[in-house]
């Protein structure tokens, strides 16, 4: 079942005095369900914008989009935000949690803003989560006094908590050590597979991008489909 199409996305920024710049040229990319995509691309190549508009985020400049069969492109914003809220985790590179939060707390806020059932039980959801990615005994830890990996596997929880149908990750290894980052890996796709969510995978680096089913290659706002790990390398 097709989660995410896209259809000939392009991205394009007004530019004062200048014609308007294209970032994102016939984006062409289908993500099923329970996917794993990942997309490589040099810096400057339009990673960002490309997470942004899959993340529902922003908007394409024109083609076409669905989301879970829905036209994004006629959605409302706040149609999109709910869509946004209810299937899109996103985890990051530099992990984005709350400082003054605990573990505990950080994984419980996007169930603040969710249904009646998610934020009666965040607790207990909060906790499960903690515990699927080995963290349920610093759930009461301020996020500051865990290291680097954990931070991450928090952040992770925190993507994961409302069971989304889409995870996005941003360079989800790229504040870690190798070792540190290979085992990050392996949990973000084990709890995405047991959540049956796809996982889509922004990275420069070929060996993270190379654990995916299909890899794509981002140069200079084109997106191709690339057979092997030769083709993101070169
Ligand atoms: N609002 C904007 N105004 C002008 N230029 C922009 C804007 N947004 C993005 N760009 C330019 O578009 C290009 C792609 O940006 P984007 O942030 O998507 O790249 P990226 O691949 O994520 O890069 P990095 O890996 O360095 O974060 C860059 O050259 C950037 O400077």
């Amino acid at each position: 079942m097709t989660l995410l199409s896209l259809e000939g996305v392009t991205r394009h920024v007004a530019l004062p005095d200048r014609p308007p710049l294209e970032i994102l040229r016939g984006i062409d990319l289908v993500v099923e369900a329970g996917d794993r995509v990942s997309i490589v691309g040099r810096s400057g190549s339009g990673k960002s914008t490309l997470l942004n508009i899959l993340g529902l985020l922003d908007q394409p400049t024109t083609g076409r989009m669905r989301f879970d069969d829905e036209p994004v492109l006629l959605l409302s914003a706040r149609r999109r935000d709910r869509l946004r809220a209810l299937a899109v985790g996103f985890v990051f590179q530099q992990f984005h949690l709350i400082e003054g939060l605990t573990a505990l707390e950080n994984v419980q806020m996007p169930l603040l803003y969710g249904s009646g059932a998610h934020f009666w039980r965040r607790d207990r959801l909060a906790r499960d989560m903690l515990d699927r990615v080995a963290l349920g005994h610093r759930a009461d830890a301020p996020v500051t006094t865990l290291s680097g990996g954990e931070q991450q596997r928090v952040a992770i929880a925190r993507a994961l908590v409302r069971a989304p149908r889409l995870i996005l990750a941003d360079e989800p290894t790229g504040a870690l050590d190798l070792e540190t980052g290979a085992t990050i890996m392996d949990l973000l796709e084990s709890v995405a597979r047991d959540s049956h969510a796809a996982l889509v995978t922004i990275t420069h680096d070929v060996a993270v991008a190379a654990r995916a089913e299909r890899m794509h290659r981002l140069e200079a706002g084109v997106l191709s489909p690339a057979q092997q790990v030769a083709e993101v390398a070169a």
